[in-house]
């Protein structure tokens, strides 16, 4: 296939690239770079720098691609919070112009990174996809839009459309000497900013909040390795169905509370990892753990790396080769 991806000089996206690639597909990335890496950039894809909004550019009718995958976001929760309005056009408004884009030129397809910020404070454990939808935070709101748009445009227009909504994603693709990574500038997920006070670049680690109704009273979050998420992305491309819009949660549907994962953590780096306790951040859900029954069900998704040791075993290696620099 021809294929459109957004946001493919980020984490996920690069990591998607480089499988979509590997698997025969042509790709063109769409990224501007605002939070991603030239460094990321596949080579044998092509680049554009633009921003998503500007997507009717490249999404001409004449240029025949058979499929987007929409990455490009902003993604912190905590910064919604504070500044709402950049994730409302970063991530809501610019959809809405892709979708635009598609519809205008005759892209059949369209796969969505979605979030399990949508749910919010779940009522169910596991959540599946028919949970109640009541986001904490904005960053959730400016995804669950989003999937309310491709629902309409798929019913309206016939766009095969899926939304996968990631629960918390981690690791690193490592392949023949190839490591793609996590690199997010100012960091803000737990994983990595534990990793760096492991490297001695930070001297200790906040975790905000211990009075959440958990074990430990953090919060809990299901780890998905981003190979495995990755996979899922090629796996929906062929499952899409015109005139549908398929919406798969993907995690392990194991929860750990950010000390177990602080735990991890010192157990893979052999380093202490000091710990103190800040005052909670604002929007996020106490616990959030995917059912991904449907997934492995409709798609036939099967996670190879499900445990958080191989996920933040990953992520270490990718650490010291590619941030250390000690490959
Ligand atoms: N990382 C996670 O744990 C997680 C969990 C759930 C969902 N997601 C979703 O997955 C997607 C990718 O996340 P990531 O961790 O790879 O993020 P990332 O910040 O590493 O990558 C995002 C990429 O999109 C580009 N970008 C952002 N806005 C753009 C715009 N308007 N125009 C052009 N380029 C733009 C950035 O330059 C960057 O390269 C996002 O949509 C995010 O909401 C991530
Ligand atoms: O220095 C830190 C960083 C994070 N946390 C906590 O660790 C947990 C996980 O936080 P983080 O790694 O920032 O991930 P989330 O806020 O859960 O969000 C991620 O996972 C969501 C899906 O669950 C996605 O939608 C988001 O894009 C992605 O950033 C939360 O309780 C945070 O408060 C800390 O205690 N200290």
């Amino acid at each position: 296939m021809k294929l459109l991806v957004t946001g493919g000089a980020g984490y996920i996206g690069s990591v998607v690239t480089r499988m979509l690639l590997d698997a025969g597909h042509r790709v063109t990335v769409l990224d501007d770079l605002r939070t991603g890496h030239r460094a990321a950039l596949a080579p044998d894809a092509t680049h554009v720098e633009l921003p998503v909004h500007e997507a009717a550019r490249v999404l001409t009718p004449d240029a025949g691609f058979d499929g987007v995958l929409h990455f490009a976001a902003l993604i912190a929760a905590g910064e919604s919070m504070v500044h709402p309005e950049r994730y409302w056009h970063a991530n809501t408004v610019s959809s809405i112009a892709l979708v635009d884009a598609v519809r205008a030129a005759r892209v059949p397809r369209l796969v969505f990174s979605s979030t399990a910020a949508v749910y919010g404070n779940p009522v169910e454990l596991p959540i599946p996809e028919t949970a109640v939808k009541a986001p904490t935070n904005t960053y959730g709101a400016t995804k669950l839009a989003v999937d309310l748009v491709l629902t309409s445009e798929a019913t309206a227009h016939d766009l095969a459309a899926v939304s996968l909504r990631y629960f918390n994603v981690a690791g690193a693709y490592l392949r023949d000497g190839l490591a793609i990574g996590e690199r997010h500038d100012p960091e803000t997920h737990l994983i990595p900013i534990a990793l760096d006070v492991a490297a001695g670049r930070r001297e200790k680690l906040q975790l905000f909040g211990d009075d959440y109704p958990t074990v430990d009273g953090t919060c809990v979050r299901d780890y998905i390795h981003v190979a495995d998420l990755a996979r899922a992305h090629l796996l929906a491309l062929t499952a899409a169905v015109p005139g549908r819009h398929r919406i798969y949660n993907l995690g392990n549907g194991s929860g750990f509370t950010n000390r177990q994962v602080v735990d991890v953590v010192r157990e893979v780096t052999g380093h202490p990892v000091p710990v103190e306790t800040a005052p909670r951040r604002e929007g996020d859900p106490a616990e959030l753990v995917a059912s991904s029954a449907l997934a492995r069900q409709e798609l036939g998704w099967v996670p190879e790396k499900p445990t958080l040791t191989d996920m933040v075993g990953d992520a270490w290696a990718f650490y010291r080769a590619h941030v250390l620099g000690q490959s």
